[in-house]
């Protein structure tokens, strides 16, 4: 990998990771090219601002669970190519009951060109220290549909509350968040502002 890049784990290594691409689990239903192991890399530099978030959390007894992290340019394209084939729904009814699978693009929910290319956008959640469980956001990591959005009102007091500690944990070291999904975040001050890079995760 490029000498910027690193493991998260290196950093944080009690970082609970459940990296959805490398297996079936997600929107598409099969594991995603590009992801050859069920590891998260990131740029140092955004590796280094989600040790200080997790720290941070952790005193609060919280800590971060990983669900997607660096993603090859080869990812991207095999979810461009996967949205264009009408028929095959296998994960339609978890990931996007409401939607036809062709505008998941024009929504903003995939992106063509997307900021984990670049290697310092994160897709992540809260769990609780004590039982590992995840807290209620909602609705589930890639959930498209209203729902996933930061400004989406009919949610519970605790789930709004959820949304805002990772929110807030997020943008006191440099992370900004994504008005469509309450789980996506990129470094503000990202080290390759316009490099989408196709390495391979392993
Ligand atoms: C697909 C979802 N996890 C995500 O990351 N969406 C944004 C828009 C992206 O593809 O960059
Ligand atoms: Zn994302």
């Amino acid at each position: 990998m490029p000498q910027n890049f690193a493991y998260v784990k290196e950093f944080i290594p009690t970082i609970s990771l459940d990296m959805r691409y490398f297996g079936s689990h997600n929107f598409t239903g099969r594991p995603v090219h590009g992801y050859e192991k069920p590891v998260a890399i990131l740029t140092k530099r955004a590796a280094l601002a989600l040790q200080q978030v997790e720290k941070y959390l952790n005193k609060q007894g919280l800590a971060l669970k990983i669900f997607d992290a660096y993603r090859p340019q080869r990812a991207v394209d095999h979810f461009k190519s996967w949205s264009l084939v009408i028929n095959d729904t296998i994960a339609k009814r978890e990931f996007y009951p409401q939607l036809d699978k062709k505008n998941l693009f024009k929504l903003g929910f995939i992106a063509s060109k997307s900021g984990h290319s670049r290697g310092s956008t994160v897709d992540l959640t809260l769990i609780d220290l004590t039982n590992k469980k995840e807290l209620d956001m909602g609705a589930p990591f890639d959930f498209f549909g209203d729902i996933s959005h930061h400004n989406y009102s009919n949610l519970t007091t605790k789930q709004k509350e959820n949304r805002k500690i990772l929110r807030e944990a997020m943008a006191k070291f440099g992370f900004k968040a994504y008005d469509k999904e309450w789980w996506h975040y990129t470094l503000k001050d990202e080290p390759y502002r316009k490099t989408y890079f196709d390495f391979i995760v392993k």
